[in-house]
């Protein structure tokens, strides 16, 4: 099977250009068929202040009103995807901006009311991975932002880290897949104050182990539960930290299996 790398840029990436532009170059240095996933939270949450809408987050995911999908959807899938876009451009790399409604390539349910109202928040349903790969097979460069559609007209707020998952489990079908979550740390850290602590394995016993301990917490949860989703849905490789790793010359980061 061939291979295809997908890669996700997490917030902090995003909001420095030093490092967004270092990362692009890796990117598009990156040989071999390739996704980019962007988030985008951070820069979500400054402008939606800008504009007097306070955010809310609960447990990693934004509640996501009329007001903040209006935000969202200019700050994902306009300044920050075109921007990307752009960018990967001028490091001559074909790219395409996509929401999940473009090409029809990922659809998803609103999240059903419970304990907690997420608003116009989306639970990933069906990825067009066939959709997805006529772009990769005419030589373009998919690169996806954190929204996606109902179907019926409604765009919906989907976490980053989930489109990315989810778009791996669908390509699965077609290539031998692995993930890279990019991110500000070396890795998942034993002590998150000591950046040389990475935890170079993670399977699901250690998981378990650290959750007990407490050393997982806030955004890495819904990453490490999407990692073992992943990998639970054909996913061959999931790889978490700095995006240095993308060089393969740096060992220093950390491995996910089941
Ligand atoms: N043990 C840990 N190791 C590394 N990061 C951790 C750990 N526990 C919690 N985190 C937090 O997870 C964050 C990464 O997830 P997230 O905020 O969703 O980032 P991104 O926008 O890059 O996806 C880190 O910035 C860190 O604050
Ligand atoms: C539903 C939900 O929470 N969506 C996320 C999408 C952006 C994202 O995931 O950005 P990062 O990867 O930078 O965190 C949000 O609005 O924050």
């Amino acid at each position: 099977m061939e291979k295809l790398s997908i890669v996700k840029i997490g917030g902090n990436i995003i909001e420095d250009d030093e490092a967004l532009h270092a990362f692009l170059k890796l990117f598009s240095n990156l040989k071999g068929k390739k996704i980019l996933v962007h988030g985008g939270g951070k820069r979500a949450t400054h402008m939606a202040s800008k504009l007097g809408i306070e955010s809310k987050m609960i447990n990693g995911r934004r509640i996501t009103d009329a007001d903040t999908l209006e935000v969202i959807t200019m700050v994902y899938g306009g300044l920050v995807n075109k921007n990307v876009v752009a960018k990967l451009q001028a490091l001559n790399t074909n790219a395409i901006g996509l929401t999940g409604a473009d090409i029809n390539s990922i659809k998803s349910d609103k999240r059903p009311v419970k304990e907690v109202d997420f608003g116009f928040v989306g639970d990933v349903k069906e990825v067009a991975y066939k959709s997805i790969d006529k772009l990769i097979q005419a030589d373009f460069t998919p690169v996806f932002c954190a929204i996606t559609h109902d179907g019926n007209g409604q765009l919906l707020n989907t976490n980053a880290d989930t489109i990315t998952s989810q778009v791996a489990v669908g390509m699965s079908h077609l290539y031998e897949t692995s993930i890279y979550y990019c991110f500000e740390l070396n890795g998942v850290l034993e002590n998150i104050n000591d950046k040389n602590s990475v935890i170079k394995h993670i399977d699901s016993k250690i998981y378990k182990d650290l959750l007990e301990k407490g050393i997982i917490a806030d955004g890495m949860l819904p990453k490490l539960e999407n990692c073992f989703d992943a990998l639970k849905h054909g996913v061959h490789n999931i790889n978490m930290g700095n995006t240095s790793m993308l060089t393969r010359e740096n060992d220093n980061f950390t491995k996910i299996t089941l």
